[in-house]
């Protein structure tokens, strides 16, 4: 039967863009179809708008350290919209960049949505069906807010980056990693934060006493964390003071000009025609793929947060172009979900890569232990301000194998890459100790920690 298309891709996100290019850089003749903008979450509500507000908020803390340090700078609060001036510029450049790179590699971008007929069929919105002998599902994911009355007057993260000046007084709901960048960034550019965290920690999935230090540097900084916290309700406020209520277990007397559900995100699998292609999805709706993102349709592939994988870009990215070089390029080396590291990009940012104690512990047992280093970084030091760094590092049997690196501090975010190739090597807690440090610096502590 006559193929319009080698593989058409649903998607142009971080993995919908990754596999168009690597797959037509093998040679095969692609169709993306993308609605929205070029680089999807990522690129527009997601990683870097994010990071581009989380630079504004640490060069906002640390001209309070130059002036505690003596250089005379008043204080001084951001221009929110010149600086969300630069963020879109910069974000226009990506755009700019990523359809000159689809226009190079001859891959056919079309800006409609798409809905499968069949294993081998897209129908575009505009009602023109495309073939191809293979599809590849990358059409993400979007934010969900809990099922509580009152629940329409909160916002989500893609709200917060349509926000022109911080509100005085904002409410986080959840304690995972949008819930936690958010508050620092808010609080960091003047706003007073409330975070409701549903259990009794933040950041579940990452070392409990790290996270635990993070909150108190979070307390320390005027955030308000509060946990065990319940919501039943929000509710609207009228008079003078207008403003929405949060009502539940723990959650305080006063009220909040803006609320933030960062309550976790579901796969954009509905009306996508799954089932017309025969394509298995679990109970939440996430497309099941195996070890290698194919679906239960020899034609149908998935890749990035429509899947189960963990919703980080460079996953995406990973393992959109090890799938393609499967498809077209005769390699075939599959994900390793084991060693993937990652930030949270609080103020300080935390960050991990292998397991955390617990995680060592119920699969090592007695054969784990730790070491930690716990210090004041120089700057803060200096200026005789409280934040404090803690790394750790978690080690299994005699020969103390590092499983886990965790660090939380200053530039935590940079030095954690390398140190994550380390550790998929296979370093010892002594290859570390055999490494002359770099002096002075936070990074060295990673190498002396006894
Ligand atoms: C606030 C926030 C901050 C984040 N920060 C980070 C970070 O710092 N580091 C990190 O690694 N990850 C971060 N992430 C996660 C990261 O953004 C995602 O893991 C990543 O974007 C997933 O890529 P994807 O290709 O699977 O989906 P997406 O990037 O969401 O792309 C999916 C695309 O599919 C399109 N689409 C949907 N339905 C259809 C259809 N029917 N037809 C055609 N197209 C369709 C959508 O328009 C979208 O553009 C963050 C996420 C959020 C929300
Ligand atoms: N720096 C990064 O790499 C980065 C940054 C942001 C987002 N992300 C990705 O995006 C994903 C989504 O982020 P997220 O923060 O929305 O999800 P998350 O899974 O990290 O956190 C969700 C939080 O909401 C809580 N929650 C869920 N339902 C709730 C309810 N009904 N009431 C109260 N609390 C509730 C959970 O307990 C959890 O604390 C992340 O898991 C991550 O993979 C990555």
């Amino acid at each position: 039967m006559h193929q319009d298309f080698d593989l058409i891709v649903i998607g142009g996100g971080s993995g919908g863009l990754a596999a168009a290019f690597r797959a037509s850089s093998h040679g095969a003749k692609v169709a993306m179809l993308e609605p929205a903008l070029l680089g999807g979450t990522c690129v527009n509500l997601g990683c870097v708008p994010k990071k581009a507000m989380w630079l504004a908020a640490d060069m906002g803390l640390r001209l309070g350290v130059a002036r505690t340090l003596g250089f005379p700078v008043p204080p001084m609060t951001l221009d929110w919209q010149a600086f969300v001036a630069h963020r879109q510029r910069y974000i226009a450049n990506i755009h700019d960049s990523y359809r000159k790179r689809l226009d190079d590699a001859g891959i056919a971008w079309l800006p409609l949505r798409g809905t499968l007929r069949d294993a081998h069929t897209v129908e575009c919105e505009d009602g023109v069906r495309l073939r191809a002998r293979r599809l590849l599902i990358a059409t993400g994911a979007h934010p969900r807010k809990p099922d509580i009355p009152g629940a329409e007057l909160g916002g989500v993260s893609d709200d917060f980056f349509h926000w022109v000046a911080p509100p005085p007084r904002v409410a986080l709901v959840g304690g995972g990693y949008i819930a936690v960048e958010l508050a620092g960034v808010l609080q960091a550019l003047g706003s007073q934060v409330d975070v409701f965290v549903r259990g009794h920690r933040l950041i579940t999935s990452f070392d409990a006493e790290l996270a635990g230090q993070l909150a108190e540097d979070y307390r320390q900084a005027g955030v308000r964390v509060h946990v065990d916290c319940k919501l039943t309700a929000l509710k609207r406020v009228g008079g003078e003071d207008p403003g929405i209520r949060v009502h539940g277990d723990g959650a305080p007397e006063h009220h909040f000009d803006q609320v933030i559900f960062a309550t976790g995100r579901r796969p954009n699998t509905a009306s996508l025609g799954l089932d017309a292609a025969g394509v298995a999805v679990d109970e939440l709706g996430y497309v099941v793929v195996d070890g290698r993102h194919a679906t239960n349709v020899d034609s149908v592939f998935a890749v990035g947060d429509v899947t189960r994988d963990p919703a980080l870009t460079p996953v995406a990215i990973a393992a959109a172009r090890r799938l393609m070089d499967r498809l077209y390029g005769g390699r075939d080396e599959p994900l390793d979900r084991d060693h993937i590291p990652s930030v949270v990009f609080s103020h300080p940012p935390i960050g991990m890569v292998g397991l955390t104690e617990q995680a060592a512990r119920e699969r090592h047992g007695d054969a784990v232990s730790t070491v930690r280093a716990s210090f004041r970084p120089m700057l803060h030091a200096l200026a005789d301000s409280p934040q404090r760094s803690l790394f750790k590092l978690v080690c299994v049997g005699a020969e103390r194998r590092v499983v886990g690196i965790h660090l939380l501090g200053e530039a935590a975010d940079e030095i954690l890459q390398g140190f994550a190739v380390a550790l998929k090597r296979g370093i010892t807690l002594d290859d570390l100790h055999d490494t002359v440090a770099i002096h002075p610096t936070s990074a060295e502590e990673v190498v002396l920690m006894r």
